[in-house]
């Protein structure tokens, strides 16, 4: 397939975009709230405080927990490495690649654009995820929540991978599920697509501001190649 006009570069989100990875995320969550004797949640309502990263999430789950009271920085302490050690055990175990993400990568690469995970899962869940699936021999580079000082909505991540991958945001196309990567894609000079089978806070992606909502991987692929 010929090279994109107007694109050498795409980005792609991981969790809710590239895989579901919220029945693994939510036993992690769930062994924490048992240890920590409070009681569990449904997988759907853990899946809206997915997307900042898993600071944000311990604080959010343990805040509901408490019935929206803040956790003290001893309890999220506690909570985080209680967590981190329940991900490690099953990171993977349950989680899927969404229907279209391989024959979409397929397609990017033969048009011959670099690609890059832009996600804000810290480094030890999402290197192990990628390698585990297959999907790190598709990338040019992996930037992650704890790369750099910043994470999504911030635009650095975004700006780091253009570089990474030596492609001008003007000519880079990322795609995500949530308001963090539109912001973040929005704010680095990037066009962005959402899919919406993802995990946008509970909210529709119709509200998010990008250039287009796409069924699957392969259609961004398709998105990309028709410009
Ligand atoms: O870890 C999160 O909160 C979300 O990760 P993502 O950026 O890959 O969607
Ligand atoms: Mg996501």
């Amino acid at each position: 397939m010929p090279a994109s006009k107007s694109y050498d570069a795409v980005l792609l989100d991981l969790d809710g975009t590239l895989m579901d990875t919220i029945p693994d995320l939510a036993i992690a969550v769930n062994a924490m709230l048992t240890q920590l004797d409070f009681a569990t949640m449904p997988q759907a309502e853990i899946s809206t405080y997915i997307g900042k990263g898993s600071d944000n999430l311990m604080r959010r789950i343990l805040a509901t927990a408490q019935g929206g009271k803040p956790a003290s920085e001893e309890l999220f302490l506690r909570g985080r490495d209680i967590y981190y050690a329940e991900y490690h055990k099953i990171n993977g175990d349950n989680a899927i690649i969404f229907d279209g993400v391989i024959p979409g990568l397929e397609r990017i690469q033969s048009m011959g654009l670099k690609m890059a995970v832009v996600t804000n899962k810290n480094t030890e869940f999402t290197m192990p995820l990628l390698e585990r699936t297959g999907l790190l021999r598709f990338m040019d580079g992996v930037v992650c929540g704890d790369t750099l000082p910043e994470r999504k909505p911030h635009p650095a991540p975004m700006l780091h991978a253009c570089s990474l991958l030596g492609s001008q945001p003007v000519r880079t196309c990322a795609v995500g599920d949530s308001i963090n990567d539109a912001l973040s894609a929005r704010a680095a000079g990037c066009s962005v697509l959402a899919v919406p089978y993802g995990y946008n806070e509970g909210q529709s992606v119709h509200t998010l501001d990008v250039d287009a909502i796409v069924d699957s991987i392969d259609a961004a692929a398709l998105w990309v190649a028709a410009r």
